[in-house]
């Protein structure tokens, strides 16, 4: 008999192909809430697979015969961790697959704000080119500027390396702990919070959302930078008090911003950013390209087939769920 799995994102037929092999796959199109026929299925299975849903305590006591939870995204915010692994239940993500992608995005992002050219892309197309822009209409330099980046892991690295050996950019990070290879090999050096976005040109916000990182970036933060900086935020919206950013920008303590995130997403349509020209607003696509996307619902297919077909998925987020289950086994054998 098959087991039965809920798929609550749209995936490539081929990869649903292979679900559908070795399980009874009942689809959701969830816009953000579960809904009566998502829980009343959450009753029989044994895995779920998509991505943003909360996950936690409210869900997963509808969800008795749970075994895995495959969110398809690096970022696993929305997963309650200590909750899931209390319950013996795997986690899974998809990190790496799409490192190159978001760090790709995250330097257009930087162009696009220093160089203007989001703004200017609609000075020329409604029309208002009709002689050499004057120098109100000039950005600033990227190339041997200095990049500040808040939460070195492997998408910031990915950062770090294009901005080091293709914009020969000063690197400055910050993290909880070391890392030898930026220092190393790009000459990134390490720095207190404090002091990168005092010395930063570019302050990029790459670390996950987690208790301790949520509001890291507020009133204070922004008053350190210096009046020229800009503001980068490629990780999570909540990293940053949105309303001190605004207040930043309206107030011209920071020179301009590149957003592909927000405190709510999608943001309001009355957001005060979405009418400043020097704010660049993405909505949320660091790993949206096709072949990216495909790569990552593919790993998590294969995280969800390997841990309910009895091996150990490849990127399980909280292993000690393995450990626990398997002295539960031995307890009830002996
Ligand atoms: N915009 C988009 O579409 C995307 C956004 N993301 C976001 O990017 C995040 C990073 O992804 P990825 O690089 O793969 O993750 P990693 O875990 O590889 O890197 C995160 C880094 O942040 C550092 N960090 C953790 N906590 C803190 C803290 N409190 N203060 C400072 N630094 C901290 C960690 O270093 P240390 O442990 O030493 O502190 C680590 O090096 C994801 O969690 C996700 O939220 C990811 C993909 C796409
Ligand atoms: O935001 C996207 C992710 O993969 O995390």
């Amino acid at each position: 008999m098959k087991r039965e799995i809920i798929l609550y994102k749209s995936i490539p037929n081929d990869l649903l192909e292979q679900l559908t092999n070795y399980f009874i796959v009942h689809q959701h199109q969830l816009k953000s809430e579960m809904d009566d026929y998502f829980i009343s299925d959450l009753q029989r299975v044994e895995g779920i697979i998509g991505s943003k849903l909360r996950v936690d305590q409210q869900l997963l006591v509808q969800a008795p015969r749970l075994k895995i939870v495959t969110n398809m995204s690096v970022g696993y915010d929305n997963l309650d961790i200590e909750e899931l692994t209390k319950r013996g239940i795997m986690a899974t993500n998809t990190p790496d697959v799409l490192t190159d992608t978001v760090a790709d995005m995250v330097l257009g992002l930087l162009l696009a704000a220093s160089r203007r050219i989001c703004e200017l892309d609609q000075y020329v197309k409604l029309g208002r080119w009709d002689e050499n822009i004057g120098e109100h209409l000039f950005g600033v330099d990227v190339h041997h500027k200095t990049l500040g980046i808040i939460g070195m892991g492997r998408i910031g690295l990915a950062i770090a390396e294009r901005a080091h050996y293709g914009f020969k950019m000063k690197i400055v990070y910050h993290n909880r702990s070391t890392h030898s290879y930026a220092e190393k090999n790009l000459q990134a050096n390490y720095a207190s919070l404090e002091e990168l976005l005092k010395v930063s040109d570019f302050i990029l916000v790459m670390a996950p959302l987690v208790p301790e990182t949520v509001k890291l970036i507020g009133e204070k933060e922004f008053s350190l930078m210096k009046e020229t900086a800009i503001f980068l935020n490629g990780s999570r919206g909540e990293l940053v008090d949105e309303t001190a950013l605004i207040h930043a920008l309206q107030s011209k303590k920071i020179l301009g911003a590149g957003l592909d995130v927000y405190e709510q997403e999608p943001i309001s349509k009355d957001s005060p950013l979405l009418q400043m020209k020097n704010v660049v607003t993405l909505p949320h696509i660091g790993s949206a390209t096709k072949d990216t996307r495909y790569q990552m619902a593919k790993l998590a297919v294969e995280n969800l087939i390997k841990g309910l077909t009895g091996e150990v998925p490849p990127s399980l987020i909280n292993p000690d769920v393995l450990k626990n289950n398997s002295k539960k086994e031995n307890d009830s054998d002996g």
